[in-house]
């Protein structure tokens, strides 16, 4: 049994078994099912630990933080394969994604010894202003499952360089990847109560966390429990941080080049198996360029090989579950119910293990107003969407509730700069994929995608930290 570490202690509970999505047989390990209980007895442990860790010295935090690093990278093989094993996205893909976090700890204990704050005169005479930042608090991180390592750690580094105490709650699809974590930071020196692990089911853990005494919220995951956290949050005058869904668009204009626009389709659609928030679902593209695009698309589509996350050759691994799996095909088939055409794939494939296989699905002759075009699948399906121009392209890809990342493709620096400007999202790629953002540089998005300072790179204090002014009359 893995247990929840609650002021330094591992605590068990129910035992909830992990199952790989690539091969339903393979339980990956038993995880402990935290309570309502638990999440109040690490809201209280943080608490208490913050009275203590809010004024330890940023040398404390940074060894902390590089010795997580170096952990993660020297053991990034082994956990790269258990993340593949409990979420499937590919090994090389969750490989990778170890490396980002330990890159990200290891940014951050930086961070934890760069002087802030600033002094100057004030407006009456003889007397100083100096403002600087102190830790929000106690903070509750709440995540999903789609990047098990990575997100967490983009909240748990940033949290701890700046002095925060922490409650994490990981969604309960992927507990090895945040218990893995969660044991390196405890064996790293953390004292007890500053980082706290309550795995457990989101409606009783997490939602006690939203009802409890916390300083600061910060979640990645959906709309509609964002949403909620959102109304919680504002009724305690609490801060709190959303990263939420995408409905990204890709622009692919006439001047583009064929394999430049293909590849960041291809990955920015599809790897991950589609599950990424940044990922590219509307492909919006230019008469000149459609028939040739869609063509070359589908090709590359055919070639790519579904199949076990940790296969050598998988490109792209199963669907997380079964309830994900069937939340796509009813996309899928209302896709088609009005009217697109599924040019190929989202038919469900069997493998020599049972998994949630299906193949990269791609829709044409769609409307931005069909439902594939305007919901968030989060699933391995894109919608192409034809358009005359350039003008056309901007509106298009402007006209959605979200707006986290978005793309184009073209060889045209006038276009590029225009879009750059002018597309209403919060982060923006130009021949490149929408997905597989940088992990020093701000992330986040605006309208529906994202509430609240910016997550990643030295922005992430705005969020870690709160400011003080003081006035000193030395005289
Ligand atoms: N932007 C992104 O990166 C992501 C977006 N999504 C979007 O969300 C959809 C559904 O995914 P799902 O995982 O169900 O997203 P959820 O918002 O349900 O889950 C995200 C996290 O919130 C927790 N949670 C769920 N309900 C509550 C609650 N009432 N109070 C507090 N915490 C709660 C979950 O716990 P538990 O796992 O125990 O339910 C999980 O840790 C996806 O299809 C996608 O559209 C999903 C993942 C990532
Ligand atoms: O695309 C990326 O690099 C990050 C995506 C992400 O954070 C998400 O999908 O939740």
């Amino acid at each position: 049994m893995h247990g929840n570490l609650i002021a330094g202690e591992w605590v068990n509970g129910t035992a909830v078994p992990n199952i790989n999505p690539s091969d339903t047989s393979d339980v990956i390990g038993d995880f402990a099912s935290g309570t309502a209980q638990d999440a109040t007895d690490a809201i209280a442990a943080a608490r208490a630990a913050f009275d203590t860790w809010q004024f330890s010295a940023p040398l404390e935090r940074h060894a902390i933080l590089s010795k997580t690093a170096a952990e993660l990278m020297a053991r990034r093989d082994e956990l790269g394969a258990l993340l593949a094993r409990e979420e499937g996205k590919t090994r090389a893909e969750a490989t990778a994604e170890v490396g980002r976090a330990a890159q990200i700890f290891d940014f951050f204990a930086g961070e934890a010894l760069r002087l802030t704050g600033e002094a100057g005169a004030s407006t009456r005479p003889g007397i100083e202003v100096a403002v600087t930042r102190e830790p929000a608090g106690v903070v509750g991180l709440i995540t999903p499952w789609n990047f098990p390592i990575a997100i967490p750690a983009w909240k748990i580094a940033p949290a701890l360089a700046h002095g925060n105490t922490v409650v994490f709650k990981p969604a309960s699809l992927v507990p090895a990847s945040a218990h893995a974590l969660v044991d390196i930071i405890h064996r790293a020196g953390a004292p007890a109560g500053v980082v706290n692990l309550v795995m457990g089911p989101g409606r009783s853990v997490g939602q006690t966390m939203i009802e409890g005494d916390l300083d600061a919220i910060s979640f990645t995951g959906s709309t509609g429990t964002g949403a909620m956290i959102a109304m919680e949050s504002a009724k305690r005058q609490r801060r709190f941080q959303l990263e939420m869904g995408g409905k990204n668009p890709m622009v692919v204009l006439d001047d583009a080049d064929l394999d430049t626009a293909v590849r960041a389709c291809l990955d920015g659609a599809y790897f991950s198996t589609g599950q990424r928030c940044t990922a590219s679902s509307r492909l919006i593209v230019t008469e000149g360029i459609h028939d040739r695009f869609v063509a070359a698309l589908r090709d590359a589509i055919a070639g790519l090989n579904v199949g076990h996350a940790l296969n050598d050759g998988t490109q792209i691994g199963p669907v997380v579950d079964q309830s994900q799996l069937d939340s796509n095909l009813e996309y899928i088939a209302k896709g088609e119910a009005e009217g697109a055409a599924r040019e190929i794939g989202g038919e469900v494939l069997s493998r020599e293990t049972a998994g949630f296989f299906q193949r990269p699905a791609l829709f044409t002759g769609c409307t931005n107003d069909m439902t594939i075009a305007r919901e968030e699948i989060f699933g391995p399906v894109a919608a192409v969407i034809r358009v005359r121009d350039y003008d056309e392209a901007l509106r298009v890809a402007n006209d959605t509730p979200f707006g986290l990342t978005s793309g184009i493709c073209t060889a045209s620096l006038k276009h590029a700069s225009d879009f750059r400007r002018k597309s209403q999202a919060g982060m923006v790629t130009v021949n490149l994929p929408t997905a597989g953002v940088d992990f020093h540089t701000p992330f986040g998005g605006r309208k529906g995608s994202s509430f609240g300072p910016r997550e990643q790179g030295a922005y992430a204090r705005e969020f870690y930290s709160t400011v003080k002014t003081a006035y000193i009359n030395a005289g």
